[in-house]
């Protein structure tokens, strides 16, 4: 996965603040030096008591070390969150590797930084198992794979499964279908009407797999080349700064994390939000105020883990392919209880998911 974003070419994460609202409840957490490429590597465990903590591996430029130490934390415990909402027997983990500003991005320090990656994986001597995120790719494992055995997700050649981005869009697909029958009563997406902001891997999926089931489509990205792909579909464009304005069923946040805010909430005009976008979500806060407005939030912990079910069922040796697939569809079946616990208790549908996460959690100990 590659953020192609111009304008977010380092993350500069305020972090005294940020840290200071992390309560850093991680079972580990190893933050060293790269010997070979000098970049800071941290690779946060979350939690392992539903298994061997499963994450990608973030490597990206952030003004400060303790901004790659932020994300590291927050992304890891959304693992935890993900896999135990897709049923996995796998805890959370992240690893971020930290490109400080101005730093000129080489293969060969790409390189350096997965043999380095691969080290501090081998050495926490299997609680955490890594695989591609952004600013790394399956090709990039292949190269982890040289130091440990706890990499997923090589390319097909190397004996790998490859990207998981064609599983997430199906997950994303499936949860988009259980929102609408939730909505309005029926699964068919004929004629109705999403607003996909982000065509990158999963969205542009998306977009294609929407069009296909005869939905009407409004599509937006921060590089204006994408447009060629809604000319293609017959979809209307709209600039990103107004994608979340669209008059529409469903607005499908598919680029970065952090669009529901206050603000924006308040601007949307839709019933419902499914997107693949992690962390979507500004604050809790965000959460009840989607509520308030009576607009159905699909959490994305729970509509983005196809990537992550692939990663961990297709690598096992002798995987039922049409057995992953289902896992994928599952999502949609999941998110429905989400839906119904949420009504039935009276509280945000993240909270609902959150229930049944720790739930699964709490029935490990
Ligand atoms: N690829 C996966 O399997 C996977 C799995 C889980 C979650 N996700 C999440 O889904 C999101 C998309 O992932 P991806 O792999 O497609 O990434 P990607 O980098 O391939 O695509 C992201 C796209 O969003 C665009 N974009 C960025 N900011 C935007 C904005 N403000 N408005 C409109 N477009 C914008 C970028 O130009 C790019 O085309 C990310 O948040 C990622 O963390 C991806």
């Amino acid at each position: 996965m590659t953020l192609a974003a111009p304008a977010l070419d380092h993350v500069d994460l305020r972090t005294p603040e940020i840290l200071a609202a992390i309560e850093p409840d991680h079972e580990r957490i190893l933050i060293t030096t790269g010997p070979r490429s000098g970049l800071t590597i941290i690779v946060a465990v979350h939690s392992t008591r539903l298994g061997q903590a499963l994450g990608g591996a973030r490597m990206w430029t952030y003004a400060h070390w303790t901004d790659a130490l932020a994300d590291a934390l927050r992304l890891s415990q959304a693992m935890t969150l993900k896999n135990a909402a897709a049923g996995l027997l796998r805890g959370g983990g992240k690893a971020v590797i930290r490109v400080p500003v101005g730093t000129a991005v080489t293969p060969e320090l790409k390189r350096q930084a997965m043999l380095d990656l691969g080290d501090a994986v081998a050495s926490l001597g299997g609680a955490y198992m890594t695989a591609e995120d952004v600013g790394t790719s399956a090709d990039l494992m292949a190269i982890v794979a040289e130091r440990t055995e706890h990499v997923c997700g090589l390319p097909a050649e190397q004996g790998g499964v490859g990207e998981p981005a064609d599983a997430t869009a199906a997950g994303v697909h499936a949860g988009i279908v259980a929102t609408v029958a939730e909505l309005f009563g029926s699964e068919s997406l004929g004629g109705r009407h999403f607003c996909i902001a982000g065509l990158g891997q999963v969205g542009g999926r998306l977009a294609r797999s929407l069009a296909r089931a005869g939905a009407r489509l409004t599509l937006s990205d921060v590089v204006p080349s994408k447009r060629e792909l809604a000319d293609e579909l017959g979809a209307a464009w709209v600039e990103p700064e107004d994608a979340h304005r669209v008059v529409a069923d469903v607005f499908v946040p598919c680029g970065l994390g952090g669009v529901l805010t206050p603000e924006t909430i308040a601007e949307l005009r839709v019933r419902a939000v499914v997107g693949a976008a992690n962390n979507q979500l500004s604050s809790r806060e965000s959460a009840a105020l989607l509520a308030e407005r009576g607009i159905l939030w699909a959490p994305d912990f729970v509509v983005n883990g196809g990537g992550v079910i692939y990663l961990d069922l297709a690598s096992v040796p002798g995987a039922d392919e049409a057995l992953v697939g289902e896992r994928v569809g599952a999502i949609g079946e999941t998110l429905a209880g989400v839906y119904r616990e949420s009504a039935a208790r009276g509280i945000t549908t993240l909270a609902a998911a959150e229930r049944l996460a720790f739930a699964r959690l709490d029935a490990a100990r």
